[in-house]
């Protein structure tokens, strides 16, 4: 990098041609053209920044043809079936199966399709075709006995399509778009399952009124009618510009279509500047009724926009999306496999971390979110599951796409005591007062800073067993022997024999409660203890569950906690004693 060689680059201004050599900063932005050069939506008063959006679109995945010929290697049947039923299980109505001209294994498996019961009652195939009269032929081939199928006929329309691929001028292209449409129409004849579909490629790096005049021709060709729609999908086929010039671009196309009322007006936005979201999203306020993408935004070069991160997006604004993600986990593996790629772990949604706060201050947050959340299902009287959901740092609740608690709170050395006493307490029933918290906090800190790792719950378990609820048995001070008496009112004895530093002797003292005696006893051996503070509680429920003690002592002068287990309190108290001394 040597940044000293250019001088840095100024914005290009209005008019002035894109290319400019002089115009050099440490990188050669110069030789890019802004979206404001490449396309002009006319001027309009467009509606979208306001409008909300209250319902889920028609959705296509097009994981079968967009998504598969963007993988190194292509779905094999059977992973062609599996997606195939997946989408069919998640709730999708209309399922783009491929680009049966392609190859062989696209024909045969859209032929598979065309079994009796291959595709349930409901649900409607898409077959993708080019402008070419032998490959819609191949295409209409493939539809041969198929119930219900949309012909989708595609053709680049944007300049730089038109010029240097096509190699035909705006005309040529009309005059290809046309005669394409027109041999769908005829092959289609008065076949009443077959709709079509058209999708000017690049349509948004297209001249509107260009793409305009293109749409109404073909929806005019078809003859589009309220009571048999054409569905006209405009594509970002590359992202070249922020969000807000696709959603005037099809806000445009939604004022200014000829039949408005005989068009399905559908989107296909990718993501090669990773707003394919943010595009679909502007383009619903824009007028849009319909979107194509892929489960979790597989599709060429940077992808698909990703229908799931749609969907939920929809969910977590209170509107239903229309498609079951309650298992998102089993989503994605089948994702996963047919695809043989992986969903990354920070994906929206459905990523392996998505859910997780490693940070402190997030683990407290969330931990009172989670007991606020409880609280308010309780008050209302519904299960958790029907409450309100207002949890801090987690957009959505977990279960709603079928993962537990266990993954949202995992502890590393950027964690604090929320997030372990939220850990402890869900994972081991040990629900630890406030100080010890801050105490074991310190504990755990000195383990994660020395590992560097995360601590799983069940080595946070360990470290409190070993810290605290074993240390009874641990230390230099051992209980051999005990009992109590209550030996009048307000009045305990306690007797013990004690090992200290390997010496065995007998112990007694008296006290208003057991261990006030206990802490006689243990005077009368030299160990200056007073009870500062003092917490039991049952680990589960019912009768056979183990007590948990926690005591707060201050043994010869220094304030430190102990706990102890048991199945009797009495036991899981004196246990707790003895562990603040011998820590
Ligand atoms: C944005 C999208 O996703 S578009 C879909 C892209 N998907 C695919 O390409 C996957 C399937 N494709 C294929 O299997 C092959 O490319 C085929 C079978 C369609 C065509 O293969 P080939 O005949 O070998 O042609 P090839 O792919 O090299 O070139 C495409 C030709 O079609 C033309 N063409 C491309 N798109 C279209 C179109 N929509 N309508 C009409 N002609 C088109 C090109 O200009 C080029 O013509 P040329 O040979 O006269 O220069
Ligand atoms: C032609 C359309 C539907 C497409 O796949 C794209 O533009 O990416």
């Amino acid at each position: 990098m040597n940044h000293a060689l250019r001088t840095p680059a100024g914005p290009v201004p209005d008019g002035a041609p894109f290319w400019n050599p002089q115009r050099g900063g440490s990188m050669p932005s110069h030789r890019y053209r802004p979206a404001h050069q490449r396309v002009t939506v006319p001027d309009f008063d467009r509606s979208w920044p306001t409008a909300r959006i209250t319902e889920a679109p028609l959705w296509v995945p097009v994981d079968l043809r967009d998504g598969n010929q963007a993988l190194a290697e292509p779905m094999d049947p059977a992973r062609k079936r599996r997606m195939f039923d997946l989408l069919v299980a998640m709730g999708f109505k209309e399922i783009e199966v491929g680009y049966p001209s392609a190859s062989q294994a696209d024909f045969d498996f859209v032929r598979d399709l065309a079994e009796p019961g291959a595709v349930p009652g409901d649900v409607t195939i898409v077959v993708f075709t080019p402008a070419i009269p032998e490959l819609i032929e191949r295409t209409f081939a493939s539809i041969e006995g198929v119930e219900r199928a949309v012909v989708h006929l595609y053709t680049a329309t944007a300049p730089v399509w038109r010029e240097v691929v096509l190699g035909r001028d705006r005309d040529g292209v009309h005059r290809l778009v046309m005669d394409g449409a027109a041999h769908v129409a005829r092959l289609a004849g008065d076949r009443p399952g077959v709709r079509f579909q058209f999708s000017p490629e690049v349509f948004n790096q297209t001249e509107p009124e260009y793409a305009l005049r293109v749409c109404d021709d073909v929806t005019a060709l078809w003859d589009a009618s309220p009571d048999r729609p054409v569905v006209l999908n405009l594509p970002a086929t590359v992202e070249i510009a922020t969000p807000n010039l696709y959603a005037d671009q099809i806000e445009f196309m939604h004022r200014h279509l000829a039949r408005r009322d005989a068009v399905i007006l559908s989107v296909h936005p990718h993501n090669d500047r990773g707003t394919g979201v943010a595009c679909a999203e502007l383009a619903l306020l824009a007028g849009a009724q319909r979107v194509e993408g892929c489960l979790f935004g597989n599709g060429e070069r940077t992808g698909n926009v990703d229908l799931v991160t749609l969907a939920l997006n929809l969910h977590t604004q209170g509107v239903d999306p229309r498609l079951d993600l309650s298992d998102i986990d089993e989503i994605r593996r089948t994702v996963e496999h047919c695809n043989r790629l992986p969903v990354p772990d920070r994906h929206p949604y459905a990523g392996a971390l998505v859910h997780t706060a490693f940070s402190g201050t997030h683990q407290d947050a969330i931990r009172k979110g989670m007991a606020h959340h409880a609280a308010r299902a309780a008050d209302l009287g519904v299960p958790a599951a029907e409450a309100p959901w207002d949890v801090p740092y987690l957009p959505i609740d977990p279960a709603d796409l079928g993962r537990s608690y266990e993954a949202v709170i995992r502890v590393n050395s950027q964690s604090g005591k929320g997030g372990i006493a939220y850990l402890l307490q869900t994972e081991h029933g040990l629900d630890l007062p406030r100080r010890l918290q801050i105490e074991f906090a310190k504990a755990v800190q000195r383990e994660t800073d020395g590992s560097g790792a995360e601590m799983t719950a069940k080595e946070l378990g360990d470290l409190f067993r070993t810290e605290y609820l074993d240390r009874a048995d641990t230390g230099p001070v051992q209980l051999t022997g005990w009992r109590t008496a209550h030996t009048g009112p307000e009045r305990h004895d306690f007797t013990g024999t004690l090992r200290i530093d390997g010496r065995e002797g007998e112990y007694s003292g008296s006290g208003n409660g057991p261990l006030s005696a206990l802490t006689a006893a243990l005077g009368a051996a030299g160990i200056r203890v007073d009870v500062l503070d003092y917490v039991e509680h049952a680990t589960g429920p019912g009768q056979g569950a183990a007590a948990v003690a926690y005591v707060e002592c201050r043994v010869n002068g220094v304030t430190r906690w102990g706990a102890g287990q048991d199945t009797s309190v009495l036991t899981a108290s004196i246990r707790a004693v003895l562990s603040a001394v011998n820590r």
